[in-house]
C-alpha cells in the first residue's frame, strides 16, 4: 500500500514566531487524528527550519526543506548543502518546484544533480514537476512531464526510488485558483506510472507515491484524492491555514 502524503509547502512565508505558531495548532489540530500510513509534512523557509524541526519533535508533523544545493560546500553564496540540512535534523528536501524553475532558472541537468546529492546524503526528496498552460493548450504536456521525469530521475537505479516522491504540479494550476479537474490529476498521474513502468519495472511504478500541487483546497480535495493514482498533495495557500490544512489532511 503506497504511502499516503499531505504536504504544505509554505513558500516565502511566515516568519519565525508564526511559523512555531502555526505548527503548535496545526501539531493541536491533527493530535486526535490517526494517520494511518499518512504522513503530513511541512516546508519552511530554510531560516525557520531549526525552530521548526524542535517545535514539531513530538508532534506528528515532520519538517522538510524547500530547496537544497547540490555541491558539499563552496563558494556558492546564499545556498545551502545536504550537511547544513541533516545537521539540523531534515530528512526530506522538496526538489524541483515551478517556481525555483521560473524563477531561479533551475534545469533538468542541475535537478538531476541535487537528487543525486539527496540520494548520496541519504535523503528524500518530493520532486516536483508540471507542465505550463501553452503545453497543455497545445496538447504537449504529457510529452513536457515525461522529459522532466527523464531528464532529471530515469538514470537512477530502482532501488533508489525508495527516497523519490513525485509531485505533479500543473503550472497554471499554482497559486490560481484553478485547478486540475480530478480527471486531469489522475489522468496525468496514471501516465507518469506509466512510463515509470516501462523505464523500470511494476514494482517501482507501483511504489512511488504521487502528489498532486496545485490550487487544493478543503472543497476539492477529496475528490482529487479519491482518484486511484492520487497519493496526496503539495499544497501551497491553504497550508498556511491551520482549519483548511487539517480539512485536507482529514480528506485523505
Ligand atoms: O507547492 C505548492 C504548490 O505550488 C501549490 O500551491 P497552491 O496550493 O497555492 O496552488
Amino acid at each position: 500500500m503506497r504511502t499516503k502524503i499531505v504536504a504544505g509547502n509554505w513558500k516565502m512565508n511566515n516568519d519565525k514566531d508564526a511559523t512555531k505558531k502555526l505548527i503548535k495548532s496545526l501539531d493541536k489540530s491533527i493530535k486526535d487524528l490517526s494517520l494511518k500510513n499518512t504522513r503530513v509534512i511541512v516546508a519552511p523557509t530554510f531560516v525557520n527550519l531549526s525552530s521548526a524541526v524542535k517545535k514539531a519533535k513530538k508532534s506528528k508533523i515532520e519538517v522538510v526543506a524547500q530547496n537544497m544545493h547540490q555541491a558539499k560546500n563552496g563558494a556558492y553564496t546564499g545556498e545551502i548543502s545536504a550537511d547544513m540540512l541533516k545537521a539540523i535534523g531534515i530528512k526530506t528536501v522538496i526538489l524541483g518546484h515551478s517556481e525555483r524553475r521560473t524563477y531561479f532558472n533551475e534545469t533538468d541537468a542541475a535537478l538531476a544533480e541535487k537528487v543525486d546529492a539527496v540520494l548520496e546524503n541519504k535523503l528524500e526528496t518530493i520532486f516536483c514537476f508540471g507542465e505550463l498552460l501553452e503545453d497543455r493548450k497545445s496538447d504537449n504536456h504529457f510529452a513536457v512531464v515525461e522529459s522532466q521525469l527523464s531528464n532529471a530521475l530515469f538514470h537512477l537505479e530502482a532501488k533508489d526510488w525508495k527516497s523519490i516522491i513525485l509531485a505533479y504540479e500543473p503550472v497554471w494550476a499554482i497559486g490560481t485558483g484553478e485547478t486540475a479537474s480530478p480527471e486531469q490529476a489522475q489522468e496525468m498521474h496514471a501516465f507518469i506510472r506509466s512510463i515509470i513502468e516501462k523505464k523500470y519495472n511494476k514494482e517501482v511504478a507501483d511504489g512511488v507515491s504521487i502528489l498532486y500541487g496545485g490550487s487544493v483546497k478543503p472543497a476539492n480535495a477529496e475528490e482529487i484524492f479519491s482518484k486511484p493514482d492520487v497519493d496526496g498533495g503539495l499544497i501551497g495557500g491553504a497550508a498556511l491555514h491551520v482549519d483548511d490544512f487539517k480539512a485536507i489532511i482529514v480528506a485523505i
